[in-house]
């Protein structure tokens, strides 16, 4: 099913390009009513600085693609070369693309099929598939931030065994019970995927191979569905503001349409789509981890004025109370401590509270703990 063109009925959607009446007043942090900008007929709040808007001429970011079968070759050299191109691209940008992942490409069509049904709904419906802070339906942030806001609509569950997810109940009663199926499958594929990565990833950081997969295998993980509409004035706005993901790993699909941006050399890159492939970002919670050796990614979307945009993110993260502390083989006179020891349960805290995630999440976070927790200072 074809999604049905996002209805702006002006009345109740954020991201309408009509003449305002009334917009989510209730919902808008400030309360302010978001102002039309008569030259832009888009909401204010949609329109990002002059020093954040997007460009379209990015250069297409060179990347490696990694043929995930290397990892059953029995070619110790093939490995060895696969781990020194995920070495040289997570120390300068932090993505790499993957082949031959396993990912079913049934199962990834099946994931934008409920895309399109999921985001074809009313809004009035959506808002329905509400959860805690950070999960649920979300457009534009109305109601969590007060301007920079993204040309999105996004859909955030969790992912973890033993926590039933209420926001899968409203679905399944929507779509039925094989939604449910459909979310343990691609989570389940996803979390296989990301476990090889962490195995591949390892090596190229001359650890033991199980070291990051153990590190990982207990995960409590999110699966993201982001829709971006077309905009009437893309060169004013952005699907998602410059930010690197809190997570660990993100295991990115996104479909032909394109937008994904990387800043790396100072300059913005498009990433191209690949059919076949998959997109792998190195995020801060893994920086931390890594010592700072691994970079983690810094990215944005962009949107257009002709097609909508759909993009399925795997976010990876550890079991909540674990701590995130780095080897102590990358821990050395030459490359000290970059980050205190956290845990993901306290990152995820700090960035739905106190923080919005942009490229110096994790700086701003060193700085929070260690102010919270004034033992855990940076050990060298
Ligand atoms: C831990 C999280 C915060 C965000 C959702 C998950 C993983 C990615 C983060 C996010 C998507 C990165 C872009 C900015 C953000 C605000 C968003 O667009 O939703 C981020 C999420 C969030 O802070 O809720
Ligand atoms: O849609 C994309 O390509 C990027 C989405 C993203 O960065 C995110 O959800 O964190
Ligand atoms: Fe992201």
């Amino acid at each position: 099913m074809e999604h049905q063109p996002m209805e702006c009925s002006y009345s109740n959607n954020p991201m309408s390009q009509k003449k305002p009446n009334s917009l989510l007043t209730s919902e808008a942090k400030n309360d302010q009513q978001p102002v039309l900008a008569p030259e832009s007929d888009i909401a204010s709040q949609f329109i990002w600085p002059d020093h954040e808007k997007p460009c379209f001429d990015a250069p297409e970011l060179e990347v490696p693609t990694i043929d995930m079968t290397v990892l059953s070759s029995g070619d110790p050299l093939a490995v060895s070369k696969a781990a020194e191109l995920v070495n040289e691209a997570c120390k300068k940008h932090g993505l790499f693309l993957v082949s031959n992942h396993g990912v079913d490409s049934g199962l990834l069509d099946r994931a934008h099929e409920y895309m399109n049904f999921f985001f074809g709904l009313q809004l009035s419906d959506k808002q329905k598939a509400k959860g805690e802070i950070g999960y649920g339906y979300t457009n534009s942030f109305v109601g969590r931030y007060s301007s920079k806001f993204p040309w999105m609509e996004s859909l955030t569950l969790r992912y973890c065994p033993d926590v039933q997810d209420i926001m899968v109940e409203y679905l399944v009663n929507k779509f039925g019970e094989d939604m449910r199926q459909f979310g343990y499958e691609y989570c389940e594929a996803m979390e296989k995927l990301s476990l090889r990565i962490m195995e591949l990833i390892g090596i190229s950081l001359g650890l033991e191979q199980s070291y990051l997969r153990d590190f990982f295998q207990e995960n409590d993980s999110i699966l993201r569905m982001d829709y971006y509409p077309p905009c009437k004035r893309p060169d004013l706005t952005l699907g998602v503001g410059p930010h690197s993901d809190p997570p660990s790993l993100t295991i990115l699909h996104q479909d032909l349409v394109g937008g994904l941006q990387v800043l790396t050399d100072g300059k913005w890159h498009s990433v191209t789509p690949i059919p076949g492939t998959l997109i792998i970002n190195i995020d801060d919670t893994f920086m931390a981890l890594s010592n700072g050796i691994y970079k983690s990614c810094l990215h944005r979307a962009v949107v257009n004025n002709q097609t909508a945009r759909k993009s399925l993110v795997f976010f990876l993260n550890p079991r909540m109370d674990k701590t995130v502390t780095p080897p102590a083989c990358l821990v050395t006179s030459k490359n000290p401590r970059k980050y205190p020891d956290f845990t993901w349960a306290t990152l995820l805290h700090f960035v739905h509270n106190h923080y919005r995630v942009d490229m110096k999440t994790m700086d701003a976070f060193s700085k929070w703990i260690q102010e919270q927790e004034p033992n855990n200072k940076i050990q060298a």
